[in-house]
């Protein structure tokens, strides 16, 4: 008897180092197991061999295979050198290591739509090969823009391996063929197996469990049975032991045999009757009449239990149910012509340590569920008539107010006893072998569901579990890679290399304990069987995020290898009957229903459900209460007694603490993505209306700027056909490019435009306002147009002035030219005083084309007159004549001609400083002209007047 290794602390929280990746030499059988060394795997023709099962096929018996020959010579053999040697050693280890370990196998089903005819869309999942698999998020919708922004961090597009795909047009046959069968031999050749079904809700894992009403639609648990009793048929024991805790062994009793009948209560019966049609396994008729092939040396009994977790309880789902209504207070009892209400209760199991001394060879040091009811079955009937109950209590207590989706993990646990025949009075010899199969609640998130309340906190206890499970997982993985990196290391002989003990230190705790799921299954995590996860998945469900998770999920558990190693053999003395089996917990009665002090209080559930099954129309309804009453505190001293001592009391409550804290993160973290996703959503939602906002602005900006820009444009044409521009005059502008427009009546149209502005601000202040700056800029550019037509005209400047009386002879064509157009355009020999402009081309916007249009003809009647150079002049030289020029000492300014009644005095370009002369400006004297006209060109540069007095 191999001694079992002290731990640091608790057994059941201090898995990390020994179980992370199980040793082979640690799984030690006993030598009574050589009888199985003549175990026969035999697969049927039909059976498929399971992706890559490394040695399945030619497993080693139940022998310590640490001892067999390949691996003792391998290791002893001499070599040449020692360095070699060591390596060799080393390597040989690592195959041992390699050998027993197994990935985790995930398989993928795809769900078919639920009616053909339904149109469901796409689906978001697209079967590659027969392992791979392409998940596109739908609502990635490439020729939407606004679907760019996604509330989601989940990639939009992944492909996913599993080890295989099995889609939608899969048979159940198949489908158990493919993935169960292989377990189901492992079990009874003495190994164990878990297989769990994994997924959102309504992906198909119920139906996979448990199978449809239809023909053929058996799912892989009913089917396991079947080929179980096929299989053992004129094998079975005499069942005079029964399996015990986790691997151990006891004497059985008649209440073995007596399992309860389905709902013995009356008033249970009444209430709960139309729930019995809906529990599955109904469907007798449907056997799968497969059978294996086993050593017939032996001798089976199978016990079946059926538990399920819900709110991160654990109740047997295969206890009585009785009505406790006659136990409560008088106030409580219902009203005449009320339905009579109907209380059941149901207590939580504790979930305890495996002693060690059940099983002295493993480290493994599992849990098992204390209490929990088990019972021989002798027929598949038998067995499918306790999953019925199971089921029904099942509806009752977990999922009645949820009909849609089941929110607690189901869990059947089969132990299958085998004796060798020629041992069979020696319960040392007896092996236990475990198939758990485990129907997970759906993995939905509270934000999708909408649920509120209880709904919420089942949610919120499903998806810990859940969480907790794949952190489990996880740290499995990175601990599997230290070691295998340790190992390699170890093989190569790398300096400086750490010490396999010493990086088993380092590992990291599997936060097994953080849920009573992964607590239940911490074994076989742990390396104490094969381990098949079942991926189902609805391609037409709209849970993108969710099954993303799960393919995230599924991906990580085929990374994780386990160690599909034989059950251990009991080895133990066998107790009498009863001392180990027999109820723990205290049942409810009177005392804990009046007491609430002397017991935990119990957690009440109420569900109104229809009586007598039928609708609830019209009919009186039944309450039925649910009491849930806590596990009490383990006052057994079980757990104490099969734990190891601490070291330390302090490190033992500060991993105590550690495991508190991180639970409390890992609650914080789920939080914190809920609310992450919710914010992510409400951000999107805020950007897409301030988007909206902002383009809705734009548009309505960009309208008023096309009417502001028509009605400046039309301002414009306006002055310019004032001016001149548009006019015969302008049409006959080309023939005199060389023309040197002087300044002044460069000027003159400055003013002018000026004087236009202050009307049409004038004109537009009473109907529609144009603003200041507007009005300032339109101006600039008036003037900034003007300016280029006077550098232009600067340019021809130097011609003229070269040629000496340029500005006469100019001045001469100017006057030509404008007689020449004025009489062209308008057919009038009237002059240019009389002149009149042409009909205007009808403005751009039609919204603006009245008002646009309105200034114009009463601007052309207050100012018919537009200016020639002839006009300019003779006004200019009569201004001169009429100016004082002793105002022009004092003043730094300039004399411009204008149009209108005299000149104006400016100071500076673009000044609005206006002086117009008047007829009581006093007349210049003759001789004061030279003067002037030096004072004048002074200040002009000699440009204006020179000219003039010339
Ligand atoms: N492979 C399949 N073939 C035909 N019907 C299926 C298949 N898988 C699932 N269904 C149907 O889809 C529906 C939902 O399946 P099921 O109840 O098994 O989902 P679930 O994942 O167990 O949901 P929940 O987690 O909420 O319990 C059922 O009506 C079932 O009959």
């Amino acid at each position: 008897m191999s001694e079992k290794p002290k731990m640091a602390t608790r057994s059941s929280a201090r898995t990390k180092t020994s179980n992370a990746v199980p040793a082979p030499s640690t799984r030690t059988t006993r030598a009574k197991t050589g009888a199985t060394t003549t175990t026969k795997t035999t697969t049927p023709p039909s059976l498929p061999v399971p992706p890559p099962p490394k040695k399945s096929a030619n497993r080693k018996p139940l022998a310590n295979r640490v001892n067999t020959d390949e691996v003792s010579q391998t290791s002893s053999k001499p070599s040449s050198k020692a360095s070699g040697s060591t390596r060799k050693v080393a390597k040989t280890n690592m195959n041992v290591v390699e050998a027993e370990r197994e990935p985790i196998m995930a398989y993928l089903r795809i769900r078919p739509t639920a009616n053909e005819e339904d149109d469901e869309g796409s689906p978001y999942l697209t079967q590659l090969t027969d392992t791979s698999v392409r998940m596109t998020d739908p609502s990635q919708d490439h020729h939407n823009p606004s679907s760019r922004f996604r509330s989601s961090t989940v990639s939009p597009s992944s492909t996913y391996t599993f080890s295989h795909i099995f889609p939608p047009n899969t048979t159940q046959g198949d489908f158990f063929t493919k993935t169960t069968l292989p377990l189901v031999q492992d079990v009874l050749e003495g190994r164990n197996a878990l297989l769990f079904t994994y997924g959102v809700t309504n992906s198909g894992k119920t139906y996979t469990v448990q199978g449809g009403s239809s023909r053929g639609s058996e799912g892989i648990l009913p089917r396991s049975l079947d080929v179980i009793f096929n299989s053992i048929e004129g094998l079975h024991g005499s069942g005079k032991y029964r399996p015990v805790r986790l691997y151990g062994v006891e004497l059985s009793d008649a209440s073995d045999l007596n399992p309860p009948s389905l709902v013995p209560d009356v008033a249970v019966a009444h209430v709960l009757g139309s729930q019995l049609s809906s529990t599955g396994f109904t469907t007798d008729f449907d056997v799968d009449t497969t059978a294996l092939k086993l050593d017939r040396n032996y001798e089976y009994t199978i016990w079946l239990s059926y538990a399920e977790v819900y709110n991160e309880k654990v109740y047997d789902l295969l206890d009585s149910v009785h009505d406790q209504s006659s136990r409560q207070k008088p106030s409580n009892i219902p009203r005449s012509g009320m339905a009579p209400s109907i209380i059941l209760s149901r207590n939580a199991l504790l979930v305890k340590s495996s002693p060690s001394s059940d099983n002295t060879d493993s480290e493994v040091g599992g849990k098992y569920i204390s209490g929990l009811r088990q019972f021989r079955v002798q027929t598949a009937a038998q067995a499918k008539e306790l999953l019925r109950l199971g089921q029904l209590h099942r509806r009752v207590f977990g999922t009645l107010a949820n009909k849609e989706s089941s929110r607690s993990h189901g869990m059947v646990i089969l132990k299958i006893m085998r004796c060798h025949r020629g041992e069979k009075n020696d319960p040392t010899a007896i092996q236990i072998s475990r198939f758990t199969l485990v129907d997970l609640a759906g993995s939905e998130r509270t934000k999708h569901t909408h649920t509120t309340g209880d709904r919420l906190k089942e949610a919120g206890n499903i998806n810990n579990s859940l969480m907790v499970l794949g952190q489990c997982l996880q740290v499995l993985r990175s601990n599997q890679r230290k070691v295998a990196v340790s190992l390699s290391q170890e093989g190569e002989g790398k300096a400086g290399r750490m010490d396999t003990r010493d990086v088993k230190q380092t590992l990291t705790i599997v936060p097994f304990r953080h849920s009573k799921l992964t607590e239940i299954l911490m074994d076989y995590f742990a390396g104490d069987g094969r381990v098949v996860m079942i991926v189902n998945v609805n391609p037409y469900d709209t849970g993108y995020d969710e099954n993303s998770h799960v393919m995230k999920f599924a991906a990580l558990a085929r990374e994780v290898y386990v160690n599909p190693a034989p059950a251990p053999v009991h080895c133990a003395p066998v107790p009498g009957p009863g001392k180990t089996s027999g109820r723990t917990i205290k049942q409810l009665g009177p005392l804990t229903l009046n007491d609430p002090d002397s017991a935990p209080t119990p957690f009440v559930r109420k569900v109104t459900i229809p009586a007598d099954g039928k609708s609830n129309n019209g009919r009186k309804a039944s309450v039925l209460e649910v009491l849930e009453v806590p596990e009490p505190d383990d006052e057994s001293g079980e757990e104490e007694q099969t734990d190891d001592a601490p070291i330390n009391p302090l490190v033992d409550a500060l991993f105590d603490e550690i495991e508190y804290l991180r639970l409390q993160l890992y609650e914080s973290e789920m939080r914190c993505a809920l609310v992450e996703a919710e914010v992510r959503d409400e951000v999107m939602r805020e950007m897409e209306t301030r988007m909206a906002d902002m383009e809705d602005m734009y548009t309505r900006r960009l309208a008023k700027e096309i009417e502001q820009h028509e009605a400046k444009t039309d301002a414009k044409l306006d002055m310019l056909q004032r001016t001149g521009f548009g006019s015969p005059m302008k049409r006959a502008q080309p023939q005199r490019s060389n023309i040197d427009w002087s300044e002044d009546e460069e000027l003159s149209f400055v003013q002018e435009d000026d004087d236009i502005e202050e009307d049409y601000s004038s004109e537009h202040s009473s109907g529609q306002k144009v603003s200041a700056d507007e009005s300032t800029k339109r101006k600039s550019r008036t003037f900034n147009g003007l300016s280029s037509t006077r550098r232009m005209s600067q340019t021809n400047r130097p011609n003229a002035e070269d040629a000496g009386s340029g500005s006469d002879s100019n001045t001469e064509e100017e006057e030509d030219l404008a007689d020449v157009d004025v009489s062209d355009t308008t057919g009038s020999d009237e002059g240019d005083d009389e002149w009149m402009p042409p009909v205007q081309p009808a403005p751009r916007g039609t919204k603006l084309s009245s008002r646009a249009s309105s200034p114009s003809p009463t601007r052309r009647v207050q100012n018919p007159k537009v200016l020639t150079g002839r006009n300019h002049i003779s006004v200019v030289e009569q201004g001169i004549k009429n100016m004082d020029l002793n105002e022009w000492d004092n003043d730094d300014s300039m004399i411009i001609p204008s149009r209108k009644s005299g000149a104006k005095q400016v100071s500076g370009p673009g000044s609005r400083k206006v002086k117009r002369l008047t007829s009581s400006t006093p007349v210049i004297r003759e001789e004061q002209i030279e003067q002037m006209s030096l004072a004048v060109d002074k200040r002009s540069g000699g440009k204006t007047v020179r000219r003039l007095l010339t």
